[in-house]
């Protein structure tokens, strides 16, 4: 299927888009089932959230009805929204009026091997860390180096995901996904004020939490803290849940609690 670039089929870009210049700008990677993209609210949410911080100037409105008529067309698969601050000169500097550059792009999902989910997965322990920047904690922006330099460290299929900390040494999350940890009935994952992305299927996942009354809290994890786990797994926006099986020395079982969120979660991928 064709990309969209500001609502027009299209497959080439200015080279002035800042987000090619500088990553400047957001991203949203939403899977797509029955013509419908999966956890939209949660997608427009965040993206809303990421506009208001970094004062990108874009209609939300128009960006939630091109994103559902572009699934509508797409059917099924993953549809990934880029939005850029648009053209600018040689320079940071940038003209507030523009508004934002919208593209859309669409591919197959993923084909991820059935033990990832059914078994568990291992993560690979990343040496590169995550920089400590509040004022871009949390976003999905599209400065991406840390996560495709972490992600060139292995390339062997035993580890289906890196273990990803921050230059404190915090366990934060994967490199394309977030970690959740059960110790003794209660989940954790970790505090993202200072890095990481807010994932849409973490929080969709503390929202499930709350509503099953299963104790949840959101703070700092360290390595002792992750290896005394019961259980641990990770989770995006397109596989939902993997259990985590091992990671360097370390190793857990896919517990009764990531069983039961990876059920809730599968259902709302496939709504
Ligand atoms: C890196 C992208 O998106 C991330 C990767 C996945 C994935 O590979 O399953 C899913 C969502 C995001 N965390 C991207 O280029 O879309
Ligand atoms: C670095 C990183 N962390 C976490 C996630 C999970 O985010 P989501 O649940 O919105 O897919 C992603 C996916 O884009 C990511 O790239």
């Amino acid at each position: 299927m064709h990309s969209w670039v500001d609502g027009q089929p299209a497959d080439a870009l200015s080279l002035k888009d800042r987000g090619l210049a500088y990553g400047d700008g957001l991203f949203e990677t939403i899977a797509v089932k029955s013509g419908r993209p999966q956890l939209l609210e949660r997608h427009l949410q965040r993206l809303a959230e990421g506009c208001r911080r970094l004062a990108l100037t874009a209609d939300q409105a128009l960006i939630r009805s091109e994103l559902q008529a572009y699934a509508a067309a797409l059917g099924e698969g993953v549809l990934k929204l880029i939005l850029t601050r648009g053209n600018s000169q040689r320079g940071y500097a940038a003209d507030p009026a523009t508004a934002a550059r919208r593209i859309l792009q669409g591919s197959a999902l993923p084909v991820y091997p059935l033990a990832h989910a059914e078994q568990g997965i291992r993560l690979f322990p990343c040496t590169t860390r995550l920089a400590e920047q509040p004022l871009l904690a949390g976003l999905k922006h599209l400065n991406r180096l840390e996560q495709v330099l972490a992600r060139a460290e292995w390339r062997d299929a035993e580890h289906a995901e890196g273990l990803m900390r921050d230059t404190s040494g915090r366990v934060i999350e994967g490199v394309f996904s977030n970690l959740f940890l059960v110790s003794q009935g209660r989940l954790l994952t970790a505090d993202l004020s200072r890095c990481g992305v807010a994932g849409v299927m973490r929080a969709e996942i503390l929202f499930q939490a709350e509503s099953l009354g299963i104790p949840a809290q959101v703070g700092d994890i360290s390595l002792d803290q992750l290896q005394q786990a019961d259980e641990v797994f990770v989770c995006n926006s397109v596989y939902g849940v993997w259990p985590v099986l091992g990671c360097a020395g370390m190793s857990w079982s896919a517990g009764a609690l990531t069983r039961k969120l990876q059920g809730i979660t599968r259902a709302l991928l496939d709504a």
